[in-house]
């Protein structure tokens, strides 16, 4: 068998900023993959890198998909190296959205986490998300000081239902005493906090797992594990609490399952701001990781941030559609 590649780059510019620990953002760029059998059947896949994450940049991603042969031989995906993981996962998804002609799913919004903005407009914003059946909100912490941050949240909690349950990020960028601070904070409004992500920056591990052990607040490592290799490192290390999967950036979808399949750890599969496309890729891993363990609870997923695009024809699953969109 003999397959077409074709790729297309985009650009997708936030409503608003993104504002993390990191910093700002402005733009997400990405590649899409098309992959054209001889039946002239098609699937799709995603490249979204996230180069302050550790993954490849946009740059690179896009210089390895230009060196690709536009058709490729063999079904089988190529193994890359460990500097492309987002390549690496875009390329296998390519070939298992062609091989298993995969329908669109739907994410109900009730098993979805979504990334608020932060301070004014969350207040002004969660009611509608909760009316469209979300239930699990995401905040960024770490970017101002604890204490404005803290009002922000306790205003917010003030007005967020009981049913609500939050999850906060701090991107690595606490200190210790500003990690204890929020973690006093959580404690105290215990029940509505679901877990506390990436406190302090990785290099503080030890330190991460100690505060694991005085808080009754779970916590989530993401910055910490953002390849399979660090994942894989901080599970022998120890690591009992949460594990954000960044699946986009971590490589091959395949590993992560077999390690999944291997030891069944508490995780959030989350989004890098991917399109449709990377959103499909996430909910069917999510899927197949879950009915390997079907008796064990699942965690939302974390990938509402749709709302942070504006109507850009990428959010649709009309692969055709979305294809045209770019080109
Ligand atoms: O995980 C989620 O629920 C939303 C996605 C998110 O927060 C995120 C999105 C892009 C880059 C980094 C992060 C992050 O979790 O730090
Ligand atoms: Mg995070």
């Amino acid at each position: 068998m003999s397959y077409r590649f074709e790729f297309r780059p985009y650009n997708r510019r936030f409503r608003q900023p993104v504002r993390t620990h990191h910093g700002e953002w402005q733009v997400r760029q990405g590649l899409i993959l098309k992959l054209t059998d001889e039946d002239g059947r098609s699937g799709f896949g995603e490249v979204a890198p996230l180069p302050w994450f550790g993954s490849e940049t946009f740059e690179q991603a896009l210089d390895f998909c230009q060196q690709l042969p536009t058709q490729l031989s063999d079904h089988r995906v190529p193994s890359l190296l460990p500097t492309l993981p987002a390549c690496q996962f875009g390329l296998e998804s390519v070939f298992a959205s062609l091989e298993r002609k995969l329908r669109p799913i739907d994410l109900p919004n009730a098993q979805c986490g979504v990334l608020l903005a932060r301070g004014q407009a969350s207040l002004a914003q969660w009611q509608t998300l909760w009316r469209q059946g979300y239930r699990v909100f995401k905040y960024k912490i770490g970017v101002g000081s604890v204490a404005e941050e803290i009002d922000w949240l306790d205003q917010l909690l003030g007005q967020l239902p009981l049913g609500a349950k939050l999850r906060l990020d701090a991107n690595g960028g606490l200190n210790e005493l500003a990690a204890r601070q929020w973690l006093d904070w959580c404690d105290r409004n215990n029940q509505r906090i679901e877990f506390l992500e990436q406190p302090l920056p990785p290099k503080d591990f030890d330190t991460l797992m100690r505060l694991s052990y005085r808080y009754q607040t779970p916590i989530a490592l993401d910055e910490s594990i953002a390849s399979l290799e660090q994942l894989k490192a901080h599970f022998h290390q120890g690591w009992d609490g949460i594990y954000v999967i960044k699946a986009a950036i971590m490589g091959s979808p395949q590993r992560l399952q077999h390690f999944y399949h291997k030891y069944p750890i508490d995780l959030v599969i989350s989004s890098v701001f991917e399109t449709a496309v990377g959103r499909q890729a996430l909910i069917r891993l999510a899927i197949d990781l879950a009915m390997a363990y079907p008796d064990i609870p699942h965690r939302a997923l974390g990938l509402g941030t749709e709302q942070w695009f504006t109507n850009d024809g990428l959010s649709q699953t009309n692969w055709q559609q979305l294809w045209q969109r770019l080109g």
